[in-house]
């Protein structure tokens, strides 16, 4: 993990693990963070080649008044397997040669890039190191039900089918935050931010 560009570190969890949370804490101590569920619908509002792909998949209803429709688009990705995966094959490469150019600017140690689906995608492979969030998935659930007062539990069930169990990230991880109300996590992300910045300056 050296060179001239920053280091790339993915920090990733199911929905509901507290990835936003646990980001905005590295923020904190400088590191920024690409988030990348915005800039997917920045780039999904914005990209020309990817709005004509929306459309395609999903009718003119997937835009009002030239903004995503993701209740609509929710609504039918999340209960078509195919068609979710057609939407993530179009939304995930721009998504990656965004998070590129955006890191490419950035002059700290390293980056963060925060996504639910760095395992999922592939894109786990151009990141030099993998912070997965965890909580169990009553907790997750409960969170999501509170933070999102349009979604429904099985809203909530349908994603949570839609990403790798929680263990299968973790084992696939090089650090481990538990955010499940147990443990206290500043401790964790200084810890975890004093060994990054270790091993890339080693
Ligand atoms: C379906 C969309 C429009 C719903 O938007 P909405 O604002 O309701 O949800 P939001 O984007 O905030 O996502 C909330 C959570 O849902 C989960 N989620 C989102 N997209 C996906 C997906 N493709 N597969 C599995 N889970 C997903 C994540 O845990 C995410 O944090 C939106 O999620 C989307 O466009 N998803 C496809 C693109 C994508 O994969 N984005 C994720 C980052 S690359
Ligand atoms: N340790 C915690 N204690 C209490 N509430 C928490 C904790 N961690 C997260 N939350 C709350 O749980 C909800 C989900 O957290 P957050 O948005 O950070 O999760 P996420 O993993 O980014 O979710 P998503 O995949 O939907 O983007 C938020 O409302 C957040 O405030």
């Amino acid at each position: 993990m050296s060179g001239n560009r920053p280091a790339l570190v993915g920090i990733t969890g199911g929905i509901g693990a507290g990835k936003s949370t646990v980001a905005r804490i590295f923020k904190t101590l400088g590191i920024p963070v690409y988030d990348a569920d915005s800039r997917a619908k920045w780039l999904m509002n914005n990209d020309r080649e990817l709005k004509e792909g929306i459309v395609s998949l999903f009718g003119t209803e997937a835009y009002d008044h030239q903004q995503i429709n993701r209740t609509h688009i929710a609504r039918l990705a999340f209960s078509d397997q195919s068609l979710l995966s057609s939407l993530n094959a179009l939304v995930h490469p721009a998504v990656a040669k965004d998070f590129d150019q955006w890191a490419g600017k950035q002059a700290t140690p390293y980056v963060l890039k925060e996504a639910a689906l760095l395992f999922e995608s592939g894109s786990y492979q151009s990141l030099s190191a993998i912070i997965t969030v965890t909580a169990d998935e009553s907790l997750r659930m409960r969170r999501v039900l509170k933070r999102d007062a349009h979604r429904t539990e099985q809203d909530v069930k349908k994603m949570m089918a839609a990403q790798w169990a929680e263990d299968k990230k973790a084992a696939r991880s090089q650090y481990i935050i538990t955010n499940d109300e147990s443990k206290a996590v500043i401790p964790q992300v200084l810890k975890i931010h004093a060994q990054l910045l270790s091993k890339i300056s080693g």
